[in-house]
């Protein structure tokens, strides 16, 4: 496990931080150490002799700032410190009168503080528990409209630490320099247009006080590279043939949404699963055999609107040949037959699209407690609230924690920063993607590339989370290179799919 991977809300920071002091460590020295690090960072993106203006609040997050204010000022910057508060912290209180004492001139008036070209925001960190009152709120917006660069230490204050909700205001960062680990809050979609580019500032905290207050492995985790190349079917075995590499059907598309089906077969195609059949209607296998000449396309009776009426597999094959089976992209909610027939079968499953609308028309709860084998559900928020009409969502990491709890299924809940339960609450998080992605299809890809890693990795011991986990973010890693490459207007489904190679060769 790396610290990358960890995920904390301020009271888990708080215990292993407690740990840490009762270990010996002095509260100052690690103070000192950390900011040390920020002012490092800061040195290498701010250039040398700017003017840089330091937020201060009441509490360590303001005596952090004081310490980078200090550096700054002794490696040749121009620094001025404001700090509108009448009582701070005693460490903070120290490094202020300090800072006053080697000339750093302090404000207390928001009004008298000089123009900065470069703000550092020590106002507050994982410490800020109730709405921020008037005066401070006024600062703040104040500071958002100057359109200078902010960099924020821990998190940009003003966001709950475990939420990311906005208490009346928050600072709107440029950079946020997270200390230690990854806050919640910082995963949260609400927080997202406050925290500019986010990096984290180890500071060597022991593993095992992380093991101590999260568990070992912790239950909510940050999907990395590392996590998700270890995942992935590479290399293949030397002796594997196409059938031990998983057979994946597709149920999806219709006369309407044919461009759905290529899409997810495009998707599964990506992941180099061994055998791949998509059961579409009959009318639209020619064009699906043009686009996927590898795949067999089963042609399926279609109803009078053109969607699959029920599913008619070739000779002796039967639903338990396939190794998984992804069914959704497309049907539109005519193929109601066909979904409840593979939700009947004892076949891994993934859930998307127009079966999950499908499935919250039979009643979602009790419909997957009857299921045996595994199942996966991937709805937007949309998708999630037809599903889930009692789970609020705002906190979407135990939203999918409790959707998962209840069905007994994986659930994946898309958006900017994707979030994935098992039914024991352990969760995933997807901490990049790209706006680039919210365009329609781009779901579909990610369907047929999951059902592909699923069916190859169906006879080894991976968690099924796991490579769901993998999926999502090799496909927003795909998105990400393609917005890199064509702008993040330029990543239509189609393009995105050609993308996905280049995502993990590089
Ligand atoms: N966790 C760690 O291991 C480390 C933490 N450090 C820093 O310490 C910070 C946490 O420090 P603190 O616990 O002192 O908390 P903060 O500095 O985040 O702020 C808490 C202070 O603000 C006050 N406050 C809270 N909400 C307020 C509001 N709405 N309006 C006005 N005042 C309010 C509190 O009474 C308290 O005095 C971290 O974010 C980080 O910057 C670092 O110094 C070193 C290492
Ligand atoms: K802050």
């Amino acid at each position: 496990m790396t610290k990358e991977q960890v995920i904390v809300t301020a009271a888990q920071m708080r215990d292993i931080e407690g740990r840490i002091f009762a270990a010996g460590m002095p509260v100052a020295a690690l103070m000192e150490k950390v900011a040390r690090l920020i002012s490092d960072r800061l040195q290498a993106i701010i250039p040398q002799g700017q003017r840089v203006g330091i937020l201060v609040g009441p509490g360590h997050n303001g005596g952090d700032a004081l310490v980078v204010a200090r550096e700054l000022h002794f490696r040749g910057y121009q620094v001025w410190i404001y700090q509108p508060f009448s009582k701070l912290k005693e460490l903070t209180s120290q490094h202020f009168q300090y800072a006053q004492s080697i000339g750093i001139t302090c404000y207390q008036e928001l009004e008298e503080l000089p123009n900065c070209n470069f703000l550092v925001d020590g106002l507050f960190g994982f410490g800020l528990e109730r709405e921020i009152t008037d005066t401070i709120a006024s600062a703040i917006n104040h500071f958002n409209e100057w359109n200078q660069q902010i960099f924020s230490i821990d998190l940009p204050s003003g966001l709950h630490t475990d939420t990311g909700e906005v208490l009346r205001t928050a600072i709107r960062a440029n950079y946020t320099f997270c200390l230690g680990l990854w806050k919640q809050g910082l995963l949260q979609e609400q927080a997202l247009e406050y925290i500019g580019k986010a990096e984290l500032i180890d500071f060597d905290i022991p593993l095992a006080d992380i093991h101590a207050v999260l568990g070992n492995p912790p239950k909510i985790n940050r999907i990395t590279k590392t996590t998700a190349l270890a995942t992935l079917p590479l290399p293949r075995s030397p002796v594997t043939h196409k059938y031990k590499s998983g057979h994946l059907l597709l149920i999806c598309g219709s006369r309407r949404y044919a461009g759905g089906a290529i899409l997810t077969g495009l998707g599964a195609r990506a992941s180099g699963v061994g055998m791949l059949s998509i059961a579409v209607p009959e009318s639209i296998k020619p064009l699906l055999v043009s686009h996927l000449p590898e795949a067999l396309i089963i042609d399926c009776p279609e109803t009078e609107t053109g969607a699959i009426s029920h599913l008619q597999l070739p000779g002796k094959t039967h639903l338990s040949s396939f190794t998984v089976i992804a069914c959704g992209p497309g049907l539109t909610q005519d193929a109601m037959p066909i979904v409840q027939q593979v939700i009947e079968s004892e076949v891994p499953l993934i859930i998307d699209a127009d079966a999950l609308n499908i499935l919250a028309q039979l009643g979602t709860i009790s419909t997957l407690q009857k299921r045996q084998a595994a199942t996966v559900l991937t709805p937007h928020t949309g998708e999630f609230e037809r599903l889930f009409p009692d789970i609020d969502y705002t906190n979407r990491i135990r939203a999918v924690q409790t959707a998962s709890a209840q069905t007994g299924a994986i659930v994946l809940l898309k958006g900017a920063r994707t979030a994935i339960s098992n039914p024991e609450g352990v969760v995933w998080i997807n901490p990049e993607s790209t706006p680039a992605l919210a365009r329609g299809g781009s779901g579909d890809v990610l369907t047929g590339l999951m059902g592909g890693l699923l069916a190859q990795a169906a006879n080894k011991q991976t968690p099924i989370e796991d490579v769901v986990a993998t999926a999502a973010w090799w496909h927003s890693q795909a998105g990400i290179l393609a917005a890199e490459e064509r702008t993040e207007l330029g990543v239509d489904a189609f393009t995105l799919t050609q993308y996905l190679m280049k995502a993990i060769k590089n």
